[in-house]
């Protein structure tokens, strides 16, 4: 019986979406899975020689990274974020799309030009400092894990980066985006010694390539037919 192979996948938001493309690729969770009250992390899938894990989006990243997991679904903002080199990022899921912005209260958004250092609130903060040191300023960041948003309200930054898809949160509590740092779509990720040394993951990662082809052949169909 060779090596079980192990697949993370996020717990959170880019779940719904990534199981019928899993399912389409060929990797299918058992149905305790999908039990909300179930705690278990470690899932066996209708693949005798492969299970899945379920942890937060940035540990995805961290387990595929160190090869605890062979590979994985996560956010390229994630990939961006830490630039593992052991991490290989071969798909574009063509899903969980969202960008990586920065934004400010609306009623004191200034011009940054001349600046040499902001304090900055963010989950990301080395796509922050790498965003802004390209603008000559260097980004002192204050590490959030979530409700960024409220950050310049109470004090804490000037400003956030924070993922933005409807816009609502934003808007909500009274910011505004002032630039666009990265475009975001969920992808297929990749041990690189493990893409090298075992065949099963390869295989793996024609299925998935061959699913969001045969998706996005079907949405060009329907689309030149509406
Ligand atoms: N509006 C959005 N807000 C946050 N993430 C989004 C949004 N739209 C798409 N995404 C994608 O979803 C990913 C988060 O995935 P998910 O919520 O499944 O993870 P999680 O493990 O629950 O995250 P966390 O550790 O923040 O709880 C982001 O990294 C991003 O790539
Ligand atoms: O542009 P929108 O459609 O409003 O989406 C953006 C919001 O969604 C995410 O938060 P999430 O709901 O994941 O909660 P979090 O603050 O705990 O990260 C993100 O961090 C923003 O706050």
């Amino acid at each position: 019986m060779p090596q079980t192979l192990t697949f993370a996948v996020p717990k959170g938001r880019i779940l719904d979406e990534a199981l019928p493309v899993m399912a389409r690729a060929g990797v299918v969770p058992e149905d305790a899975f999908h039990d909300k009250a179930n705690r278990s992390l470690t899932f066996a899938t209708t693949r005798e020689d492969m299970r899945l894990i379920r942890v937060r989006a940035f540990d995805v990243a961290t387990f595929v990274a160190h090869g605890a997991a062979q590979m994985g679904i996560v956010g390229s903002d994630v990939v961006e974020e830490f630039d593992y080199a052991e991490l290989y990022a071969p798909v574009d899921l063509d899903f969980g799309h969202c960008h990586l912005a920065v934004a400010e209260p609306k009623d004191a958004a200034r011009d940054i030009a001349g600046a040499s250092h902001l304090r900055v609130a963010t989950k990301y903060p080395n796509l922050t400092r790498r965003h802004f040191e390209a603008l000559g300023i260097q980004a002192e960041c204050v590490k959030l894990n979530g409700a960024m948003e409220i950050a310049p309200e109470l004090g804490l930054a000037g400003r956030i980066v924070d993922l933005v898809s409807t816009g609502t949160t934003l808007r909500e509590n009274g910011l505004v985006e002032t630039s666009r740092i990265l475009d975001i779509s969920a992808r297929l990720i990749v041990n690189r010694a493990a893409l090298k040394t075992d065949s099963r993951v390869g295989a793996l990662v024609e299925a998935f390539r061959s699913e969001v082809a045969a998706r996005i052949g079907a949405k060009d169909v329907e689309g030149k037919a509406a």
